[in-house]
């Protein structure tokens, strides 16, 4: 699978200008109704669970609710705690074929993660698992209400000091590529006094056991 053939471009594409990333952003990927309707079937659809973390040697429930959702065999491991992949949904099959064809990239399964408020939060890390391979491919996807996704250089200190901000809207795809997960973090920080609801699906490559080269 190359990542590289069909990369999103043109139209509706913003190339974030942060140095060795590959990120691109179409703000209204989705239309307004069609957002919606997502936005309301997902919610419903998907057997949402509480993940747990295990954080300095303690368990802690995750702050959000979350579903792996895959191919069969495409297993995620996530703070030391192995995820069986939900079946996909025909509806989320379908969404995944669109995610496809816009990012000229194969996702065999899609982290689902539902913030229910301005208290759920993500905190900071890289997508850089050894079973997602050098130099993932991640697409996501965001629906319901504005949330401020965070980007911060690993390495330098007044970087990290500063992170960049960007508004993820309702209906949008953020296409993370190329060395970002090496040399960025990012976050999903809790929002005071917000009541409304977020779905971000991030779309993923999980290299299984049998292709990953020693
Ligand atoms: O909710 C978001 O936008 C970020 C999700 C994320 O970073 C992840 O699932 O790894
Ligand atoms: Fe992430």
């Amino acid at each position: 699978m190359s990542a590289t053939t069909n990369e999103p471009g043109g139209d509706g594409w913003l190339a974030l200008p942060l140095p060795d990333a590959d990120i691109r952003y179409a703000q209204a990927w989705l239309r307004k109704d069609e957002a919606d309707a997502w936005f309301e079937r997902l919610l419903h659809d998907i057997p949402w669970e509480r993940h747990r973390l295990k954080l300095f040697g303690r368990e802690v429930d995750c702050p959000r609710l979350s579903c792996w959702i895959g191919d069969p065999g495409a297993a995620y491991v996530y703070s030391q705690t192995r995820f069986e992949p939900h079946p996909w949904t025909p509806a989320l099959q379908s969404l995944r074929e669109r995610v496809q064809a816009s990012c000229g990239a194969s996702f065999n399964s899609v982290l689902a993660n539902l913030y229910r408020n301005g208290e759920d939060s993500m905190g900071w890390h890289s997508d850089d698992e050894p079973e997602l391979g050098p130099q993932p491919v991640i697409a996501s996807l965001s629906l319901g209400v504005e949330r401020r996704f965070r980007l911060r250089r690993k390495s330098l200190r007044e970087a990290k000091a500063k992170p960049l901000g960007l508004p993820l809207a309702h209906g949008s795809l953020l296409y993370v590529a190329g060395d970002t997960q090496s040399h960025y973090q990012h976050d999903l920080p809790k929002l005071a006094g917000l009541s409304g609801a977020r779905i971000n699906l991030t779309f993923r490559f999980i290299h299984g056991s049998a292709q990953r080269r020693p």
